[in-house]
């Protein structure tokens, strides 16, 4: 199917207003519920002007072209060292997803030259505990900006419930969530394992044992909240890595078939 590059943006409830490259030209039509929303545009004119494009509704494409599906992950039970980061990449090769890992942008942010959430996301990771909301969510919602993409994975997040509120309202919301299920004594033996070689503050047994806490006080009702809309695709993961891979892709191509 070709696509036609328009870049829209959300006018009222269920109308939005699109610009057409190739014509140049504006129009207003029904939201398909199946576009990637941005709610919210943090990027100012200035800004804009220097991105590619010819006008500033054009960093809107990036995030509300055409059919789309937007895939999260938040984790098991425990979740950590689950292996939803393994499978991510997997995902990535065989169906084109741009892939943001909360973790992953937090560690980032933390050794960023100057950052004014450094020292604060280094405390907090070391602890287990979760990043305040507004510095995860501006860091994926930058990042999804910054990626021309109308498919992104986003892995470890929302990791509670504020957050999954905050995100869906303000950002975008979930197609679908992917619950990679395993029990904490695999993870914790995952961990340590990756422990001896990830360089990473947290993989550590006292600080693992906190990240299992805070998933089961704080992350886990997020997955339940998501199963009350019928959008968690629950996948046990004790297996091997293709073992488990093999149950994630039927699902996502079922997924994708819907959109
Ligand atoms: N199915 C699996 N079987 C065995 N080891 C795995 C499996 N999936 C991931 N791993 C390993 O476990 C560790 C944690 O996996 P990772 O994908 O980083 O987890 P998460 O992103 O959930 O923290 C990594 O060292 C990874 O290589
Ligand atoms: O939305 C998020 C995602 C991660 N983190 C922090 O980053 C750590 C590592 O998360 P990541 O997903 O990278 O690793 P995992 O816990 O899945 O192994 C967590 O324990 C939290 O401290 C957070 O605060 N908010």
């Amino acid at each position: 199917m070709q696509r036609t590059v328009t870049d829209s943006f959300k006018l009222f409830q269920g109308l939005k207003v699109s610009f057409h490259r190739s014509t140049r030209a504006f129009s207003v039509s029904p939201i398909n519920n199946h576009e990637v929303k941005v709610k919210r545009q943090k990027v100012k004119p200035s800004q804009a002007q220097n991105t590619k494009g010819p006008h500033p509704l054009a960093i809107l494409a990036v995030l509300s072209v055409g059919v789309s599906a937007y895939v999260t992950l938040v984790k098991s039970r425990g979740g950590p060292g689950s292996g939803k980061g393994t499978q991510c990449a997997k995902i990535v090769q065989d169906f084109g997803f741009i892939h943001l890992s909360a973790g992953d942008l937090l560690r980032k942010e933390q050794e960023r030259p100057n950052s004014p959430d450094g020292e604060l996301i280094t405390k907090y990771i070391k602890e287990g505990k979760i990043v305040p909301m507004e510095i995860t969510i501006g860091l994926l919602e930058k990042a999804m900006i910054e990626n021309d993409s109308n498919r992104f994975l986003i892995d470890g997040f929302p990791r509670q419930l504020d957050q999954a509120h905050a995100f869906e309202k303000e950002v975008v919301e979930a197609t679908c969530i992917l619950f990679f299920d395993c029990p904490e004594e695999v993870m914790l033996k995952r961990l340590l394992k990756r422990g001896e070689t990830s360089g990473r503050s947290d993989d550590n047994r006292e600080t693992i044992k906190k990240r299992f806490k805070t998933f089961i006080e704080s992350s886990y009702p997020v997955v339940e909240y998501y199963r009350t809309l019928g959008k968690v695709h629950t996948i046990p993961c004790t297996e091997g890595v293709d073992e488990v891979y093999a149950k994630v892709k039927p699902i996502l191509n079922e997924v994708l078939k819907q959109k």
